[in-house]
């Protein structure tokens, strides 16, 4: 193993842009199937892999949300933050801020409190036996109508001491930030802190709306904010966080190979952006495999690594006191 290597796997870390979801890995998949009863659309753990082959942000969502059926109960949603939990101790991550999709689970029948409570119990004995601090933010699924949105946000009141933030996520063409300014300004009011997907697929005017309409405190992706230098100007200026996932933007296109991704010109030019997973499971590594490629194809030295996560820290919410 070569010393950046080793920097990448030893260097304590923040995750923050990781979908519970989607650290759901074939096998576990299979195991909540068969004990909840729920047919699966893949014949077999290999089978589901095999079906890992996406084009765009849209081809993975179908995929994403499907597999999501398995999970039912308290325990499910335990389990599997439990794993992510494991899984993310190896990586040396000491902090860790989830993104997890109530719509997924209460537009199928399942209630917001196991799925929350799950998730919360497993993110407590992180704590309390890995020794990793962690919030939790919920997410809006963009291509729903903002009064569902609405919704949501009200279910999630009375769990409102064990939620951060809120975000948006799912399919990004065509649900600008815009559609949900009345949900995140009724969100800000009740106390949370706000982040969104945006410049993943969408073009930078969706970040644009992003700062100005939702006032998130960082920029979920955001790769596209190259395209505007003004924009760029701003995200330098004001210190305002990408939580960037390499792997993510290479399995689903936004880039056509690692060499052509923007990383090392973002850092660069001064922006504070972050390595996450995104959808481990799906995407093909964790966040050690998400520097490891990076630093690779970029040719990223000591001093990139160590700016990346310094970065992860500075653009966490460990700050907020809460
Ligand atoms: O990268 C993503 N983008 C939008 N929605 C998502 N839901 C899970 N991952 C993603
Ligand atoms: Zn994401």
């Amino acid at each position: 193993m070569d010393a950046i290597a080793r920097l990448i796997r030893d260097i304590p870390k923040a995750e923050l842009h990781l979908h519970i979801e989607g650290t759901l890995e074939p096998e576990l998949m299979f195991e909540i199937g068969r004990r909840n009863g729920v047919k699966l659309p893949f014949e077999s753990v290999e089978a589901a892999r095999q079906a890992y082959h996406f084009h765009d942000l849209q081809s993975f969502l179908n995929i994403y949300y499907a597999a999501a059926s398995v999970l039912q109960t308290e325990r499910d949603f335990y389990d599997l933050t439990w794993a992510y939990l494991q899984r993310a101790a190896k990586d040396n991550i000491k902090h860790t801020e989830i993104f997890f999709d109530p719509q997924t689970h209460c537009d199928r029948g399942i209630e917001f409190d196991p799925v929350i409570r799950g998730i919360h119990r497993a993110l407590q004995d992180g704590k309390t036996q890995l020794g990793i601090s962690s919030h939790l933010i919920l997410c809006f699924l963009r291509h729903l109508s903002p009064e569902a949105a609405m919704n949501t946000l009200k279910q999630a009141l009375p769990y409102r001491d064990w939620i951060i933030a809120v975000g948006l996520d799912s399919s990004e063409l065509g649900h600008p930030p815009r559609k949900f300014k009345a949900v995140f300004d009724r969100a800000r009011q009740e106390g949370f802190l706000t982040v969104a997907h945006a410049g993943e697929e969408g073009p930078p005017e969706y970040i644009w709306e992003a700062l100005d309409l939702l006032e998130v405190s960082r920029i979920d992706h955001g790769v596209r904010c190259l395209e505007d230098e003004k924009l760029v100007r701003r995200l330098v200026a004001e210190q305002i966080p990408l939580t960037v996932c390499p792997l993510s933007n290479l399995k689903l296109c936004v880039f056509p190979s690692m060499k052509d991704h923007n990383l090392k010109k973002l850092l660069d030019l001064g922006i504070c952006a972050t390595i996450n997973s995104d959808d481990p499971a799906y995407f093909g590594g964790y966040i050690v495999e998400n520097f490891q490629q990076a630093a690779t194809a970029l040719d990223l030295d000591e001093h990139d690594i160590e700016t990346l996560a310094k970065n992860s820290f500075k653009a966490s919410f460990l700050s907020e006191n809460r």
